[in-house]
């Protein structure tokens, strides 16, 4: 690089506090213009608290930001959009019964007398569409369009801003392999036009794929920079945690005969005159077996898990836990009975964020201990076992007392997971329960899974990382449109081949599948 081309985005002895906490501690990063840039390290490490600094959304207490080597002081998203910087969040934030124009010009319509002026919209989007071979159609609808077509919808709504520097929070967590190709073909587009991108990721193998550069941090400092060329997976994971890389996955099948969880002929309404979204689903998950279900979001499979805890009431088809039959019992009733639940949405359904980590710790088993003594809640046995699950589950706050919304993601997920199964539960539905954790939890959680596994734990797995299905599942299945469709032998199966399943490409089980 000369002196002549500036950084894209230069950040300075960047320091952020919050209460108790120093998220970012003099950080230095340099970022050049038209790089991929990716930002690694485990969680609570400050990567998003540095993400949000860049975005305007905190303001540094100490440190400059540079952009195109100018110093700027963005006090809002507003000024970073101003200042050419965008960010696509991870939970996509468009209107569903809105058109693919509609959602991308929301918020900075060009109006003609007052009216959106839909003929200047439409060039534009066209335009972006086609620089960067985006395949928008303006007037689809965004509920009728898959994750992968979502999330470009997202990257063309901050291109339609101006935005030169994209912010990406971990883009692949939910896309399938072929629309994480997609998704990085897009980002060489991108590049190759001038454009800077900058990409939070837990995946290290594809962020050696995809990044120009790598800056480490971890503990919320930079700890150095990696050339994706030269450093391997297991490197890069001892930059950011000193610990070893997930052991591989033992195969000793642990399945027994008793059934745990028995799904008959389940089938959930969808909206008013719509198609049901689960449809005549049948399976059985036994003591000790992980049975997995892969799955595009959006086809079923969150419903399924509402149906089985009882959050939503099927049209027909029963439940049976053991040998009970469940289908009328209250979500409360089913929870004492042994149904564990981590949720795939924890801010909706997982966690109370402005209460203390203790209260989030006996949620949802108020009834029994550590939360109750007699008719009382027992906050010090709560805070004691609280306590007891952030070191055994490695949560990193500061103690009992801290409010959920201070953790990180990674580390309000690993809370959950403690509680749920200090519960003992005899069948887990779990959620992604490691969406959004690092690599060295990633592998804690994993074991913890297996050996309650072992112990004769059934799981329901839902999960988004095909890795995660394929190496923990015993059984999987493949949901498409609320049904399933295909069995694949996860001791065969590839990424690539399970993906070809979800998004439709095969209609049926391959031979010899179960
Ligand atoms: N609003 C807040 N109030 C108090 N503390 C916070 C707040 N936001 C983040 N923190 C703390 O700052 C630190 C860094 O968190 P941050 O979310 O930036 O980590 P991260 O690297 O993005 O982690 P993850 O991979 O788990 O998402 C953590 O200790 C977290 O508890």
């Amino acid at each position: 690089m000369t002196e002549s081309t500036p950084l894209a985005v230069e950040l300075r002895g960047i320091t952020k506090r919050f209460p108790g906490v120093v998220a970012n501690k003099d950080i230095e990063l340099r970022v050049a213009r038209g790089e991929v840039h990716a930002i690694v390290g485990e969680n609570g490490a400050g990567k998003s608290t540095l993400m949000k600094t860049l975005y305007g959304m905190h303001r540094p207490d100490e440190g400059q930001i540079l952009v195109d080597g100018r110093e700027v002081h963005l006090r809002s998203p507003n000024d970073a959009i101003a200042a050419g910087i965008g960010m696509v969040h991870q939970h996509f934030m468009l209107a569903d019964n809105f058109t693919v124009l509609e959602n991308i010009v929301l918020g900075s319509e060009p109006t003609k007398g007052g009216r959106l002026d839909r003929a200047t919209a439409r060039r534009r989007i066209t335009e972006i569409s086609d620089s960067y071979s985006l395949g928008l159609e303006p007037d689809a609808l965004v509920e009728d369009l898959g994750v992968g077509d979502r999330q470009r919808v997202e990257i063309a709504k901050v291109l339609y801003r101006g935005a030169t520097i994209l912010i990406l929070d971990e883009p692949t967590a939910v896309l399938v392999p072929q629309e994480v190709d997609e998704l990085f073909g897009n980002l060489a587009e991108l590049k190759r036009e001038g454009l800077t991108v900058i990409f939070i990721s837990h995946k290290l193998d594809e962020v050696r794929k995809v990044a120009d550069s790598i800056t480490v941090i971890r503990r919320g400092t930079t700890v150095g920079t990696a050339d994706p060329a030269t450093t391997t997976a297991r490197q890069l994971a001892e930059m950011m945690v000193g610990a070893e890389l997930p052991t591989p996955v033992t195969r000793d099948s642990t399945v027994r005969e008793t059934p745990v969880l028995r799904i008959s002929h389940l089938t959930v309404p969808g909206g008013a005159g719509s198609r049901a979204v689960v449809d005549d689903v049948s399976m059985t998950v036994r003591e000790g077996e992980v049975v997995g279900i892969a799955g595009v979001e959006g086809n079923g499979q969150s419903e399924l898990i509402d149906a089985v805890l009882g959050l939503r009431l099927p049209t027909a088809g029963t439940v049976l836990l053991g040998e009970e039959e469940i289908t009328d019992w209250s979500t409360r009733r089913r929870r004492e009975g042994g149904v564990g639940f981590i949720p795939e949405d924890r801010h909706r359904q997982g966690m109370l964020l402005d209460a203390p980590l203790w209260e989030n710790r006996i949620l949802g088993h108020q009834t029994r201990p550590p939360a109750v003594k007699g008719a009382f809640i027992d906050r010090r046995a709560a805070r004691t076992d609280t306590s007891r699950i952030m070191r055994e589950y490695d949560v990193r706050a500061p103690g009992p007392n801290t409010p959920a919304v201070a953790l990180s993601g990674g580390n309000q997920q690993k809370l959950i997971v403690g509680r749920e199964m200090s519960a003992s539960p005899r069948v887990l539905l779990a959620a992604h329960p490691t969406r959004g954790v690092d690599v060295g939890a990633q592998s804690v959680i994993w074991e913890l899974l297996k050996d309650a596994r072992a112990e004769g734990l059934g799981i329901l797995l839902v999960s988004a990382d095909l890795e995660e299905l394929i190496g923990l599942s015993d059984t999987l299945h493949v949901m498409l449109r609320g049904k399933l469709v295909a069995t694949v032998d996860p001791r065969q199966v590839t990424p690539e081949v399970l993906g070809g399943y979800m998004t439709g490409g095969h209609e049926n089980a391959p031979a010899g599948a179960a």
